[in-house]
């Protein structure tokens, strides 16, 4: 078994570090990286063998291509020979399974994955969509990989990886976006980085444990947190008259819509 990454960036380096804690050998794991210096790191992090994109890459069951979606093309048109017994899984945004494939000289067996980067601490959540021409092995390999990051949600309609790029795939940075605001407004109070930090990151991590462990759901949560005339009351309506609720609804069409453009732009041909 060799799963090789081709991209050693940030959503590989989250994706390897879940697969190395559930236990994928690191000596099963091989990344194709162009800076030495990330090639590094992650062989020292996670006891994994690195090459660079001159090297030939080793015979492969799967590889994973996590490069941009806009070096995706040459990248996997420089792959190609080197491709044919091999599982093709990409989570490159927007970059539709029949466009790689042809990109591929005419491959088939192609997994179009979306994760997200708590991967890294096996928390996440991927889409998958299978191509055509994946055989029912390629896509239980693809969930025992996506299995050992977090969960995984299969669709059978490929446009709806641009939905879950738009939740899931993106919905951290909204998290951590709110994270961000949440110690702004505790500086503003007058605290102190570390406690207002603190005050931020524990509030979000009780408020998911209790979401989870709830059979409420998260509307009567945060209702039994809104005393009629109290203070929640007063910071909900400053969020509703602000039309907080609908501006994260546009902000996740707006990235569904740009993983939709990315497709089109990238799958033009030329
Ligand atoms: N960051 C995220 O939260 C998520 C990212 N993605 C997708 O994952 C892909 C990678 O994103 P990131 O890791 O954030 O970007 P990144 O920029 O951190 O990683 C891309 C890596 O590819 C490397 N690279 C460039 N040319 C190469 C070549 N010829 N051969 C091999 N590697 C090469 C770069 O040096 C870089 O380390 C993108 O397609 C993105 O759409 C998908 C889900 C979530
Ligand atoms: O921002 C992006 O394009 C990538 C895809 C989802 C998360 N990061």
């Amino acid at each position: 078994m060799k799963i090789s990454f081709i991209g050693g960036g940030n959503m590989a380096a989250a994706m390897i570090g879940g697969m190395v804690k559930q236990g994928f050998a690191g000596t099963d794991i091989h990344v194709v990286e162009p800076d030495a210096a990330k090639r590094a790191e992650l062989a020292q992090q996670f006891g994994i063998s690195t090459g660079s994109p001159d090297e030939a890459l080793p015979a492969s069951t799967a590889v994973i291509f996590a490069v941009k979606p806009q070096q995706l093309r040459s990248v996997a048109a420089a792959l190609a020979p080197q491709l044919a017994g091999s599982l093709v899984i990409s989570i490159a945004a927007g970059v539709r399974a029949d466009t790689l494939g042809r990109w591929l000289g005419g491959l088939d067996r192609v997994v179009r994955v979306m994760p997200n980067t708590p991967a890294l601490v096996q928390a996440g959540i991927s889409g998958a969509y299978a191509s055509p021409g994946a055989t029912a092995d390629d896509k239980a390999l693809a969930e025992r990989i996506l299995g050992s990051i977090g969960e995984t949600v299969w669709v059978a309609d490929e446009e709806e990886i641009d939905g879950i790029t738009a939740i899931s795939g993106s919905g951290p940075a909204y998290v951590f976006y709110f994270i961000e605001s949440l110690q702004a407004a505790a500086r503003a109070q007058g605290f102190a980085p570390e406690t207002a930090r603190k005050l931020a990151y524990q509030t979000f991590a009780g408020a998911i444990k209790l979401a989870l462990q709830s059979d409420d759901d998260a509307a009567t949560l945060r209702q039994k947190v809104t005393s009629k005339g109290g203070t929640t009351e007063r910071a909900i309506n400053a969020l509703e008259n602000s039309q907080v609720r609908s501006t994260i609804i546009a902000a996740a069409s707006a990235a569904a819509a740009r993983s939709r453009e990315l497709g089109e732009e990238l799958g033009r041909d030329d």
